[in-house]
């Protein structure tokens, strides 16, 4: 990326650089820095929206700040685009979110300014208090950027009350609440409509209450004020916060206008504002999370039981629509995972059937309430796990691959997976049946990002026997048991292979608990090699759940297991991901054949 038409920008290798300047000319550097946020995520996509608004911020704090010797924690890390452009990656930044490139979000082995890793939210706080109890004696600062949204976390009170305790009194530590009203979605709850009134702020001041100096609230976009409130935080030391007002997508008119969707938008033209859409030539399936908001709605007009609990994720877990058609049976609860499962299981102890939405890296935030509060408690929540899999561009900190392990381990849940949308269909249907299989079980159904593989998906429901897999393909001598949407791409190697004359059978498992143990016993008596495949982590998955039944009942046939090896997956494209875990039709096509010349030779 050319970045020679940028005068400041262009000369600014780090926060040093950004020292030389006069104050003057940071409204200029902050205009550079906005556009180049604009040209680079216009050609490649990425978080926009947050990483716009808080340019002023992030000049200022590394105008005055001693970075890196001075900590700053960006809480999800969504924002801070213009940290990594001013910290030595700006000609890196075109990279950003690709595959072997840098990460969407902070992250510690990137680059020393990044002071801690984020991407799941309301982190801030904890990590940068800890931060500063560590460097009590010294003259280092530490800073937590936190927006609003990320406000409504639990985690964040938990850490207010041990920042505000006396005991950390000279600890130099603060928080700038970043309020620009805005979650993905418009943000909600009391803590918002508290921070709206100006009045009540200052009257009754949450943070003052918790012995915390509160600043505020100045306008986060106008730069002097922000410096002269900054260097004063300087001198008071101490943990303190300061509360700006900022506007999500500051600068770039329709990210102001339509925030939602300029959240985190793909490519766009950046002088019409259009975002780019892929023209298709074919029809194509709908995305996975269409069928479940449409799906929803629909059991939800039959069964007045069903309600919709989403933790922040209206919009992109689709249960918007349900919102539109019933708004008071559904609750966004705002980023509370936590709370969202545990409210989820107050409202099933009444007779209600929560259909409880939550992407799946998001879920292990709520691990202990699904066990302790619906498991133990022998309560039906239905568990709709979105981006479960690898989910691309997000890369490590949101590649939803250890829910298999994670549930399948828990007493009185089902783990389901569905491998295509009528498969999601049928079990979202399945889910909230009154039958003896289902009673005092959370039922959990995990499925992907994006498109399934089924243009005519809207048929009638048809309830799908619990604990029962399904034969797709019929072969000889090799089985690969799958389990999720990743079995089509095990289906798409059975193609591959027929043209080699090698012909595996096929079975998508459908369930990882209970086990088709009945299906099981046939495939290890019939078969001399089997094959698991799936697209969440090796260790404890679904192949593990395989091995353990292989062992239990004294099989003993080789046994290969494909899956998410025992690493952090970084970005990338989806394909580029499963080429590297070996998940596409080809590599798993390789495998077998490997096998199956093995059974030739032998
Ligand atoms: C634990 C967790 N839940 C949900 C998300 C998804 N998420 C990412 S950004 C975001 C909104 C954050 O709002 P805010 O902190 O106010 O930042 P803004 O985008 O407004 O700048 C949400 C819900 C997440 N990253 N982490
Ligand atoms: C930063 C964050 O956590 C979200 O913005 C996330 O990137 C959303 O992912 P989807 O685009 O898959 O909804
Ligand atoms: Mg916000």
């Amino acid at each position: 990326m050319n970045t020679n038409t940028y005068k400041y920008i262009s000369q600014i290798n780090s926060p040093q650089d950004l020292k030389k300047y006069s104050e003057n000319e940071l409204p200029a550097i902050c205009e550079e820095l906005r556009q180049f946020i604009i040209d680079v995520v216009s050609m490649y996509g990425g978080h926009l929206g947050a990483s716009l608004g808080t340019v002023e911020l992030t000049v200022a704090l590394h105008y005055l700040f001693d970075t890196p010797k001075d900590l700053i924690v960006w809480d999800v890390g969504h924002q801070a685009y213009g940290h990594k452009i001013l910290t030595g990656r700006r000609d890196s930044f075109h990279t950003n979110r690709r595959y072997q490139g840098i990460s969407g979000f902070p992250k510690r082995e990137e680059s020393p300014y990044d002071a801690f890793g984020t991407g799941h939210s309301s982190t801030s706080i904890s990590a940068a208090l800890g931060m500063a109890v560590a460097n009590e004696n010294t003259d280092r600062y530490h800073i937590a950027v936190i927006g609003d949204g990320a406000m409504t976390a639990g985690m964040v009170y938990e850490a207010l009350n041990n920042a505000g305790a006396k005991r950390f009194k000279h600890v130099n530590l603060l928080i700038i609440l970043n309020d620009n009203g805005m979650s993905i979605d418009p943000n909600i709850g009391a803590l918002h409509e508290y921070l709206q009134k100006e009045g009540a702020i200052q009257q009754n001041n949450l943070f003052k209450a918790l012995q915390i100096p509160y600043i505020g609230k100045i306008n986060g976009h106008n730069l002097p004020v922000l410096l002269e409130t900054l260097r004063k935080t300087k001198e008071n030391k101490g943990v303190q916060l300061l509360h700006i007002q900022t506007v999500k997508g500051k600068g770039y008119h329709v990210a102001e206008d339509d925030q939602v969707t300029w959240h985190a938008p793909t490519t766009f033209n950046k002088v019409t504002g259009k975002i780019r859409k892929t023209q298709m030539t074919v029809p194509t399936p709908p995305k996975y999370q269409d069928v479940f908001g449409e799906t929803l709605v629909e059991l939800a007009q039959q069964n007045l039981r069903i309600v919709g609990v989403t933790p922040a994720m209206l919009s992109g877990s689709s249960m918007r629509l349900l919102m539109q058609t019933f708004p008071e049976r559904t609750f966004d609860v705002g980023i509370a995972e936590q709370h969202a499962v545990t409210f989820s299981a107050g409202l099933a102890t009444q007779g209600k059937l929560p259909f409880c939405n939550i992407y799946s890296t998001f879920m292990q935030r709520a691990y202990d309430q699904v066990i302790h509060d619906v498991c133990v408690q022998k309560l039906r929540v239905i568990f709709c796990l979105d981006r479960a899999g690898l989910v691309g561009a997000d890369g490590a900190t949101h590649h939803g691959v250890f829910d298999l392990a994670y549930f399948r381990c828990l007493p009185n849940m089902i783990v389901s997976a569905p491998m295509n949308e009528i498969e999601l269909r049928n079990l979202l249907y399945t889910s909230q049946l009154d039958i003896a299989a289902l009673q005092d079980k959370a039922f959990s159904i995990r499925y992907p990002r994006g498109n399934g593989v089924v243009l005519d998906w809207r048929v009638p429901f048809e309830a799908v026997p619990i604990g029962k897999g399904r034969q797709v393909v019929e072969g000889e001598k090799i089985a690969i048991l799958s389990i999720g949407h990743i079995g089509n791409h095990a289906l798409k190697a059975c193609s591959l292979l027929k043209e080699k004359d090698i012909f595996p059978s096929l079975y998508d498992m459908r369930f990882v608990k209970p086990l088709d143990e009945a299906l099981l016993h046939q495939v290890f008596a019939k078969y001399k090699f089997i094959f698991t495949i799936e697209d969440g982590c090796l260790h404890g998955g679904f192949g593990s759940a395989i091995a353990e039944f292989m062992l239990d009942n004294q099989y003993f046939k080789p046994l290969i297991r494909i899956g998410i090896p025992d690493h952090f997956i970084e970005q990338g494209e989806m394909q580029e991901l499963y080429e590297e875990c070996g998940l596409t039709a080809e590599k798993i096509a390789q495998r077998v054949e490997q096998s199956y010349n093995l059974l030739r030779v032998n």
